[in-house]
């Protein structure tokens, strides 16, 4: 009986004692003090960053362990830190105050960051500490880690740019103009087939990380893809939804602006690493008859990122078909990925249905499945038109999609032809800011074809309302 009583004040005991150490900071305190401890029996070796050289310029060096640190989840984690607002409205910033210390794991490795100020107001010192016997494995690649994290993070403060060529005729200091890069588009805007969508973004996240197994296998660290499909599929947006993800400058070539093979190559030289040099429409431009590049000057173009400069480059060719194209540019090696777009399938269309007017489920869906499984005849941008002029009722929507998959025998031969109208040109683009933005030829032409369709349909059928722009 006793035993009991003692066994139960026991449990009561340990239930308090575990009760008091998660309510309070005891735990933490305890770590610390031991982790300090461990700390002191160890031999550790400092390394300062002045924020001056003895010119009294600032150090880039300290700047940039600065950005790094200002990033490290530990920063926010510790017991005070500085709030500071950044260059955008929105942003807050953290940062470190003086003889405050963070602590960084690399490789396994515990460092840690502290500023010293050697006099009031006089310049800071960043004092980075780690074990000696850590050093030789870790200090140099650390270094190098902290100078990529900082670049990435002033390269995503700076915004996007989109690069696009201007004619050689037009007097301008060097061949590329830049606006910042806007486009809203990204991975989960795109409607596409997940597994394709899944397997390009995990191709792209290992080409991000490959720096060093490209260099051991003596390769440029480079990577280009086709996006190919008809009009009005989605490429262009996913070219823009690559480069969000990425984090890259887009160089969006208009080869008609180009005077000739040397122009390109030099247009290619002007690119800087960590960009995205996007060419749309290429089958189009190769079967135009009078252009001013040649064939080898396009395959130069391909592989010249090979052979003449820096790297950590995308590439991306958008067409809307491949069969009429040279086998030679899309031989293995030259394009590496290859990326189909399709007409809307039922799948995509329930993605469509469920951003634009927000319905996951309909009772019109069965008879659309029907349809669908009857063959795709729309475009994604097609039936997000109809869903946007009709978002105010999705009932509406899904029976203007009904309706407009029924009539688009005649609208898709109507297309073909649109399409080979719709070759990008420097008198129909200009003005225009480049492919990214708005050669969306295929739903104009779908706009007015079903404007036609709209008067002569009413005629049979009153209540249909199909409402556009
Ligand atoms: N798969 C899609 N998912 C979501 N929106 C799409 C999709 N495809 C097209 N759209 C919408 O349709 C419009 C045109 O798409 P986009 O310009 O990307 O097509 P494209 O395949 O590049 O056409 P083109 O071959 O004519 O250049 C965009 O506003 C886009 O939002
Ligand atoms: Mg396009």
């Amino acid at each position: 009986m006793v035993n009991m009583i003692f066994l139960l004040f026991m449990i009561l005991g340990l239930f308090l004692i575990l009760r008091f150490l998660s309510k309070t900071s005891v735990l933490h305190i305890l770590l610390r003090h031991f982790q300090s401890l461990e700390d002191r029996l160890h031999v550790h070796q400092s390394y300062r960053v002045p924020q001056f050289n003895h010119l009294f310029q600032e150090n880039e060096l300290y700047v940039k362990v600065s950005t790094y640190l200002s990033s490290l989840p530990s920063l926010e984690d510790s017991d005070f830190t500085n709030l500071f607002s950044g260059s955008k409205s929105n942003d807050i910033l953290l940062r470190l105050d003086v003889n405050q210390t963070i602590r960084d794991v690399f490789l396994g490795a515990r460092v840690t960051w502290t500023i010293e100020k050697s006099e009031k107001d006089g310049p800071r010192v960043l004092v980075l500490r780690l074990r000696k016997k850590d050093r030789r494995r870790i200090l140099r690649p650390y270094l190098q880690h902290i100078l990529s994290v900082a670049g990435d993070i002033s390269q995503r403060k700076k915004g996007l740019k989109l690069c696009m060529n201007v004619s050689s005729s037009s007097g301008e200091n060097g061949r590329w103009s830049s606006v910042p890069f806007n486009h809203p588009a990204s991975f989960d805007t795109v409607v596409m087939d997940i597994d394709s969508k899944n397997e390009v973004k995990a191709d792209l996240e290992t080409f991000l990380k490959s720096k060093q197994f490209y260099h051991r296998l003596g390769r440029v660290w480079k990577r280009s893809y086709l996006l190919y499909g008809p009009s009005g599929t989605g490429k262009s947006s996913f070219v823009a939804a690559m480069a969000r993800f990425l984090n890259f400058d887009v160089y969006d070539i208009d080869l008609s602006e180009v005077s000739d093979d040397s122009d390109l190559k030099m247009l290619l030289l002007q690119t800087t690493s960590k960009s995205m040099i996007v060419v749309e429409d290429l089958d189009r431009f190769l079967m135009g008859k009078c252009r001013d590049v040649s064939l080898s000057g396009i395959l130069n173009f391909i592989d010249g990122i090979i052979s003449c400069c820096g790297e950590e480059r995308v590439m991306v060719f958008t067409m809307n078909s491949k069969e009429e194209v040279d086998r030679a540019v899309l031989r293995p090696g030259r394009i590496d990925v290859h990326v189909q777009f399709p007409l809307c399938d039922f799948s995509s269309f329930k993605n469509l249905a469920s951003n634009y007017l927000g319905v996951k489920e309909h009772k019109l869906f069965p008879q659309l499945e029907e349809i669908f499984q009857g063959g795709a005849s729309l475009t994604p941008a097609e039936i997000g038109e109809i869903m946007i002029s009709n978002r105010s009722s999705p009932t509406r929507a899904l029976k203007s999609v009904i309706t407009a998959m029924q009539t688009t025998g005649g609208i898709k031969s109507r297309r073909s032809s649109c399409d080979n109208e719709s070759i990008r040109n420097t008198e129909e683009t200009s003005g225009d800011l480049g492919g990214l933005f708005s050669r969306d030829h295929s739903v104009r032409d779908f706009r007015k074809l079903y404007g036609l369709l709209k008067m002569g349909s009413r005629r049979k059928e009153e209540s249909l309302d199909f409402r556009y722009g």
